[in-house]
Order: C-alpha cells, then structure tokens, then sequence
C-alpha cells in the first residue's frame, strides 16, 4: 500500500465509503485506512466485502478499525440500519464517500420504466439517502464532515446510458445545492468524474473492446487505476481540502474534451438538418 499523502493524515477520523468492496471504493478504503482513518465499508454482496475486510487485513490495517456490513443504498431502512452500525462501533463520521454505483446499457427508447427507475435509484436516491442519513445523525451534530461524491463523466451526455447520465448529471448538482446549504454548518461536499478510462472491476463487466476504445478517445492515451481516481478523492475528503466546496472534478485524461468514447449509430440526416446539409 502506498499513498502519496503522509501517514496519520486521518488518525481519529472515520470514513464511510459505500461500494467500498471492489475497484475505486476498495482503493479510496485500502488508502483512507493506511492514512490512519477507521473505515466502514457497504454493498450489497457481504462476499465481496468479507474479501475486502481480508485485503485490509493484508495491508496492516487492525480488524477492530474496519467494519464491513452489507447495505443497499436504494433501501433507506437498510442504510439507517447500516449508519447506526458505524455509530455503534466507532461513535462519529468524518468523511462519507459516495462511491457506490452502477448501470446497464440500453438505448434509451429501450429503457423500460422498471429499467430506468432501478438506476435512478442506485446513483441519485441512494446518494441522497445515504447523504442525508450521515448528515443528520453524524456531521450536522459535529458541525463538520466532508463528503466526496464519485459519479460519472457526463457533461457531454451519456448516450447509450441515458438513465445513468441524468442520475450522475442529478448528483452533480445535489453536490452543488448540498455545498451551499451546509457550508456554514462545517460540511463541505465535493464530487470527482472518472471518465469511462479507469481499469477496474466496474469497468471490466464491459469488455476489453469497450475498454480499448475508450483507451483511443483518452488524450492521455491509456487508462488509469483505481489508485488515480482515489488520491483525489482523499485529497478532497481530507483537511488539508480547506477550500473546495461544491466543485466536480474530473479524472478522464481529457476524454470529454475529444473522441467518440464508445460506438453508437450516428445522428446522421436529422429532421432538424435544413435541406442543403442532409446526406
Ligand atoms: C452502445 C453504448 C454502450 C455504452 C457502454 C459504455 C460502457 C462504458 C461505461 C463505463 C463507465 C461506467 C463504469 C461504471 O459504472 S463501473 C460500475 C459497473 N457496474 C455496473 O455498472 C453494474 C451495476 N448494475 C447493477 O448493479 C444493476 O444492473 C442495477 C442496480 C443497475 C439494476 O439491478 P436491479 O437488481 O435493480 O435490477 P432488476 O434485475 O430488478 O431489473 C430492473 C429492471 O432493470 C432493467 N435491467 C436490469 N438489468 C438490465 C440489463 N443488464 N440490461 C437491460 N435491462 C436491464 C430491466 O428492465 C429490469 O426490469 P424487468 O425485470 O422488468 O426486465
Ligand atoms: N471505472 C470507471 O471507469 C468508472 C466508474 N464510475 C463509477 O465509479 C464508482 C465505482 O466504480 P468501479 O469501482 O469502477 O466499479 P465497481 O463495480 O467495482 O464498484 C461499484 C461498487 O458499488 C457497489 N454497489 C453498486 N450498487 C450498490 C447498491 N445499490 N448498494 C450498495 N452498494 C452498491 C458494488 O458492490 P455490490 O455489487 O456488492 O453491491 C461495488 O462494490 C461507481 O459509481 C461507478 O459507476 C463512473 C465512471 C467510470
């Protein structure tokens, strides 16, 4: 384990990172906990969390610093039971890190009501309620907290994944509304955009092909580790962030900036094209 961040950065702190068993969640836990923090972990599949609990121990990291407990951040009963574990175990939360998300792609007029609602649900509302939950029991009592949101480079859409675009795109401006109500009440909330270009367990359920493309339309020219998305993340989740509030940062080697990032059909010929510039 290896940060660029010195050592005790979070002693006596807590953080509370959801999705935290696999890929970018796992990273910002492994990095959180070797900085001093005591971390608590959440997902849906106690598998994955029990190997990441073992990944912690690996690192040194002693077992009563960790609590890795199965939440599904669409339940909020689920997430009330799960925030009242951390506060039972380690008595505060300093740092929540919203990273726990995912979708499926589908062209939108294929989005069944079930479909898009099942995504809305696991990247808007569970930020929000998880957000809101950790804010009202923990850090708006402590008058302090920082929270980082890990949503999803969306500013030129999400084509293919509409539902997950506009989910992201919601989160991006509760990050902004969030800021400002709670600024004088010593929380400050952030949110980072890893492009589609990050190799991880996430990025891996779309294939190689998917992933090589997305490699091409990245200015940088390669893809980026978990570890690059995370040091971020901790930078903003950390005390030395004393002046960021509100703000979402991107971690794409400049991929929105250029290149088709995946293979949809054109908007070739569009009604809307005046006749002298149709194919
Ligand atoms: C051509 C363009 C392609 C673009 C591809 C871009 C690829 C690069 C993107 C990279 C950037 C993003 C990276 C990441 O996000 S990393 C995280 C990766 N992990 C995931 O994305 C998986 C997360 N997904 C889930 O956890 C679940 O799928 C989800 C929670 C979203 C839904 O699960 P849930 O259990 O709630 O769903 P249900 O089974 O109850 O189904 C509800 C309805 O949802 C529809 N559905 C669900 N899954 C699919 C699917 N795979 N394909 C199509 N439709 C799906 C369906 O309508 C369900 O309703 P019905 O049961 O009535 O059919
Ligand atoms: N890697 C990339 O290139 C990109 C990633 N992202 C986003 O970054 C975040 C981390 O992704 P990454 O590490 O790559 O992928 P992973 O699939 O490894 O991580 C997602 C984590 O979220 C958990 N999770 C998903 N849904 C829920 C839920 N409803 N309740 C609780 N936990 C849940 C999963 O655990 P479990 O299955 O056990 O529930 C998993 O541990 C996600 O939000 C992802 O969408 C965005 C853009 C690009």
């Amino acid at each position: 384990m290896r940060s660029i961040f010195a050592r005790g950065l979070f002693e006596r702190q807590v953080a509370i990172v959801t999705g935290g068993g696999s890929g970018i969640g796992l990273a910002c836990a492994r990095e959180l906990a070797y900085l001093g923090a005591k971390v608590a972990l959440c997902g849906r599949r106690a598998d994955k969390l029990e190997a990441a609990a073992s990944t912690l121990a690996g690192d040194g990291v002693p077992g009563d610093d960790v609590l890795a407990a199965p939440c599904d951040i669409r339940e909020p009963e689920q997430i009330a039971a799960f925030v009242g574990q951390v506060l039972g175990k380690f008595g505060r939360v300093d740092v929540l890190v919203n990273n726990a998300g995912g979708q499926f792609p589908s062209p939108a007029s294929e989005l069944t009501p079930k479909g898009w609602e099942a995504v809305v649900r696991n990247n808007l509302n569970g930020t929000f309620f998880m957000t809101r939950e950790v804010a009202r029991r923990a850090m708006l009592p402590a008058r302090r907290g920082r929270i980082v949101n890990v949503t999803a480079s969306v500013s030129r859409g999400f084509p293919g994944m509409a539902h997950t675009g506009a989910a992201r795109a919601g989160v991006e401006n509760l990050t902004r509304s969030l800021a400002v109500e709670w600024a004088a009440l010593g929380i400050r909330i952030n949110a980072v955009a890893p492009g589609s270009n990050i190799r991880s367990s996430g990025t891996s359920q779309y294939g190689d092909e998917l992933l090589e493309l997305a490699r091409r339309a990245t200015p940088l020219k390669r893809l980026a580790t978990p570890e690059e998305v995370s040091r971020l993340i901790v930078f903003l989740a950390s005390d030395q962030n004393d002046f960021i509030t509100g703000a979402v940062y991107g971690v794409d080697g400049g991929q929105p900036l250029w290149g088709d990032i995946w293979s949809i059909p054109e908007p070739d010929g569009a009604p809307g094209a005046p006749p002298d510039v149709k194919g």
